[in-house]
């Protein structure tokens, strides 16, 4: 819970950064290895704290995972050869382990328990459980399954053709893996078009799933083969030195090796409608795409963000938000109220952080509604044990005058290892 001293009013920043792989690529390389047969190699792995606790709990389902800093190898038997856990799996701090593991655990039978840190039992599970015991797994948990920690007891299941209420990409994971292991058809509808990098992997394994509009099949009984995944770096991580970029003077900051996932591009989109000097070169189109962004110092103004957009950018908000204090004009945030059920209430948290600074911000019950053109002064600020948090408080401090100290900087770990060393050879 120590807090760290923030650079303050740097005059510029400059160079070229690989950051570390993605989260949500890392977490599914696991548990397609384990669920595949045969032995999956993954390439730039992320050994962030989140995707370290996904490697835990399937070593305690008896799958055989050694990592060495990014370079990991797992021995899948397939979803047959997962065993049942002595242990309560842990997931830590990680909303993608729990909700895509309950859909793997739901078609095995045996009774296994899962909980994680004081930030995953405030987090709502009835959104997977409720679909999950419709396919046929007997779950319990606090208030009725609503929160963890969670039993789950898997077996035969038939089916579903469900559609989401919200646009989850973990939801729609969770529902897909259980239905891979059930009898029939499973169909998924989805409100809005969430990261797809589930669907894609379950092609990379062999598998075959269907995409037909906003509906999502995939049949029971299939077989996945091993294979090697090479994770492009995490766009969600690139986003702060994007951000940092564009709002401090006289920089240029190449990012390389990024994911270029349609589905996660939002920020693009919206740096360039700001008006900010960005340029990607895409050099891998196949599979999951990638490539560089390049970010200078940049003349920005508001926009509406809202709709389709949200889910492309969803974790990407925070910092965004930081952006639009740094820009002329008035920023609207609409259409992300699943802000308010991540690692913590990122609407509030926002809000009340930046405010603090000196930001003009108002919080809604959907976004937030931003005054641009503030002058930041440094002050102590907290992540609140949220990655996204920390890292943006921590950008935020390279435009503010005056002295700032980030209380628990350790949640960066989650998804950032790493990430100050980063930073710190950026700034002239
Ligand atoms: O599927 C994933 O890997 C993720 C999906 C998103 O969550 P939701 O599905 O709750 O929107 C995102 O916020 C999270 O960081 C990772
Ligand atoms: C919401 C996040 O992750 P998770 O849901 O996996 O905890 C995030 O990384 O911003």
């Amino acid at each position: 819970m120590k807090s760290q001293r923030l650079q303050t009013n740097v005059k510029s920043l400059k160079g070229m950064l690989g950051v570390p792989g993605d989260k949500s690529i890392s977490h599914r390389s696991i548990m397609f290895g384990a669920i595949a047969h045969g032995e999956t190699t993954v390439g730039n792995f992320l050994p962030g704290a989140d995707c370290l606790s996904t490697i835990s709990c399937f070593r305690k389902l008896g799958v055989r995972i050694e990592e060495e800093d990014s370079a990991v190898r797992v021995v899948g038997k397939g979803f047959e050869g997962l065993e049942r856990p002595v242990e309560m799996l842990d997931v830590g701090n990680s909303g993608t382990t729990i909700r895509l593991m309950l859909g793997i655990l739901a078609g095995r039978e045996f009774e296994a328990v899962l909980a994680g840190d004081s930030s995953i039992a405030k987090r709502p599970m009835t959104r997977v459980v409720k679909p999950l015991r419709e396919l046929g797994a007997v779950i319990d948990g606090e208030n009725d399954g609503k929160f963890t920690p969670l039993t789950i007891k898997g077996g035969k299941l038939r089916g579903i053709s469900y559609e989401l209420p919200m646009a989850s990409a973990q939801v729609k994971s969770a529902i897909l893996l259980a239905g891979l292991q059930a009898e029939g058809e499973t169909v998924v509808i989805e409100p809005t078009k969430t990261r797809d990098h589930t669907e894609r992997m379950i092609a990379e394994f062999g598998g075959r799933i269907e995409r037909d509009g906003d509906r999502i099949t995939v049949k029971g009984n299939q077989m996945f083969r091993a294979t090697h995944i090479e994770v492009p770096g995490d766009i969600s991580s690139a986003a702060f030195f994007m951000v940092a970029a564009a709002i401090t003077k006289n920089s240029e900051v190449k990012l390389t090796n990024v994911g270029l996932n349609p589905t996660r591009t939002g920020i693009i989109d919206v740096m360039k409608q700001m008006g900010a000097d960005i340029e990607v070169e895409t050099l891998k189109k196949k599979g999951e795409p990638s490539g560089n962004i390049i970010v200078r110092s940049s003349n920005l103004k508001g926009i509406e963000i809202s709709g389709d957009l949200i889910p492309r950018l969803i974790d990407e908000i925070p910092v965004i938000a930081l952006l639009a204090t740094q820009a002329q004009g008035v920023t609207v945030i609409k259409d992300a109220q699943e802000l308010k059920v991540k690692e913590t209430n990122r609407i509030d948290t926002v809000a009340n952080e930046l405010a603090s600074l000196g930001a003009d911000i108002t919080p809604t019950e959907d976004g937030m509604i931003i005054n641009g053109g503030a002058k930041l002064t440094g002050r102590t600020v907290s992540s609140h044990g949220d990655h996204r948090i920390g890292m943006m408080l921590a950008i935020a401090g390279l435009v503010a005058q005056g002295e700032m100290d980030l209380h628990d900087p350790s949640a960066i770990e989650v998804s950032y290892p790493g990430f100050f060393e980063h930073l710190s050879t950026l700034i002239d």
